[in-house]
C-alpha cells in the first residue's frame, strides 16, 4: 500500500482517538462532580473529603485492558498509555500532589511515577518520615513510601513511622529493582548487593548515602566514585553504566505504599495492614493474638516486629492479611484481636496488586 494512504489511515484514527478521549474525560468530569455530591448528601459518612484516585478501580481497568488486547501492541505499551489517560483524568478531577522519598531519580520516585503517571506534582522529601508529616499536615494529597524489599525485607523507618501515624494505606504498588551499581548508596541498597559487592569490590569504601538517587548525585560529582543506584539515576546525573544487575538476588522487588487520609472501599481481593501491642507478662499472649486469625480463616500475608520505641524490650507486632477492614468477618477477627492486646491499630486496607509471578 501506498504510504500517503497508510498515513491518511493514521491520521483519520487520531482523529477519533482524540474524539473518544475526549468523551472520556468529559465523563472523568462528571464522575468527580457526582463523587463530591456523594459527600454532600451524606455528610455522615466516615469519608470527609473526595478521592479522586481509587486505586481498585484503576486495577479493573488495567486488568480488563490486558483481557481486551490481541495485539500486535505489547500489553505493557497499552497500559503505559493508559496509565497517562489515567493521570489526566485525575488531574482533571482535582489537581493531586504526591510526596515522595526523593530526591529526583529514587526508586520511589519511579514507582510514583508508574502509579500516577506525568499529570500530578510531585513533592521530593529527604527522608521517609518527611513524607508521613507532608500527609498528615496536608500538604501533599498522597505520599508514597517503600515499604520492603524482596531480599533485604523491611524498611525498618517505615514500619517505625506507621507507630505514631495518622495515614491510612491507600494502595500498594511493586518495582522490580534493577541495573543497581556502586559504591555510594543507600544502605538498603547495600545490602542487596553485598555478596557482589564482597567479591568484586572487597578493598573499595561503602559511603552510605540518605537515598540511591543522591548516592548518583554524590558520584556525579566526585571523581573516580560510582554509585548503586537505578539507571535513572544514571541518566538524571550522567553517569556512565560500569556493572548492571548486580543484586544478589536477581529477582529484586520493592514494594511500596500509598498513604493518604483514608483507605478505599472493598475490591474483590485486598489486604489490609495492621499493628498491635501485647502484655507481655502473659504468656501465650502472641499465641492466642495470632489464633484469632486462624479461627476465621483469615491468611496471613507479612508479620514483622519493632522495638515500640515507648518501653525497652517492648514490641510492636505487625500483620498483613487477606481481607478488608470493613468486611464482617474481618471486623470481628479484630474485634477478637482487641481483647488479648494493648492496643490495636488498623494501618489501612488495599487492592492486592502483587504481580501474579510473585505469588
Ligand atoms: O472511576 C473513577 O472513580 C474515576 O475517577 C475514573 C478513573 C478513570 O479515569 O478511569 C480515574 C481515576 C481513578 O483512580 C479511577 C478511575
Amino acid at each position: 500500500m501506498e504510504l500517503p494512504k497508510l498515513r491518511q489511515d493514521i491520521d483519520n484514527i487520531d482523529t477519533k482517538l482524540v474524539n473518544l478521549l475526549n468523551e472520556r474525560a468529559r465523563i472523568s468530569l462528571n464522575i468527580g462532580k457526582a463523587k463530591k455530591e456523594a459527600i454532600t448528601i451524606n455528610p455522615e459518612d466516615e469519608e470527609k473529603e473526595t478521592h479522586v484516585y481509587i486505586p481498585g478501580r484503576e486495577k479493573q481497568v488495567f486488568e480488563k485492558l490486558q483481557r481486551l488486547n490481541y495485539g500486535p501492541l505489547a500489553s505493557e505499551s497499552l497500559c503505559a498509555i493508559y496509565r497517562e489517560i489515567m493521570s489526566a483524568s485525575i488531574s482533571l478531577q482535582k489537581a493531586i500532589s504526591i510526596s515522595y522519598f526523593g530526591p529526583e531519580g529514587s526508586n520511589t520516585h519511579q514507582a510514583a511515577r508508574e502509579r500516577f503517571g506525568e499529570s500530578v506534582q510531585y513533592l521530593p522529601k529527604l527522608s521517609i518520615p518527611d513524607v508521613f508529616d507532608a500527609v498528615e499536615h496536608g500538604h501533599s494529597t498522597y505520599g508514597i513510601i517503600p515499604f520492603e524489599n524482596s531480599t533485604f525485607g523491611s524498611v525498618v523507618t517505615t514500619l517505625d513511622r506507621f507507630i505514631s501515624s495518622k495515614v491510612q494505606i491507600r494502595a500498594e504498588t511493586y518495582l522490580q529493582i534493577s541495573s543497581l551499581k556502586r559504591v555510594y548508596s543507600h544502605p538498603q541498597a547495600f545490602g542487596q548487593c553485598q555478596k557482589w559487592l564482597d567479591h568484586n569490590l572487597k578493598t573499595v569504601e561503602r559511603v552510605e548515602a540518605g537515598s540511591t538517587s543522591q548516592a548518583a548525585q554524590l558520584a556525579a560529582a566526585e571523581p573516580n566514585a560510582a554509585a548503586i543506584a537505578n539507571i535513572g539515576c544514571a541518566q538524571l546525573y550522567g553517569l556512565n553504566i560500569l556493572e548492571r544487575n548486580i543484586e544478589d538476588s536477581q529477582n529484586n522487588i520493592t514494594r511500596f505504599f500509598v498513604i493518604g487520609t483514608s483507605s478505599d472501599a472493598p475490591t474483590i481481593e485486598d489486604k489490609t495492614f495492621i499493628l498491635f501491642t501485647l502484655d507481655h507478662r502473659q504468656s501465650g499472649a502472641l499465641c492466642d493474638a495470632l489464633k484469632v486469625f486462624k479461627d476465621y480463616d483469615i491468611n496471613l500475608t507479612k508479620i514483622d516486629t519493632r522495638p515500640s520505641l515507648m518501653r525497652p524490650w517492648h514490641y510492636v507486632f505487625f500483620i498483613e492479611f487477606q481481607g478488608h477492614k470493613e468486611q464482617e468477618e474481618v471486623k470481628k477477627a479484630l474485634n477478637e484481636l482487641n481483647q488479648y492486646c494493648l492496643d490495636v491499630v488498623i494501618l489501612g486496607s488495599y487492592p492486592n496488586q502483587k504481580p501474579v509471578s510473585l505469588s
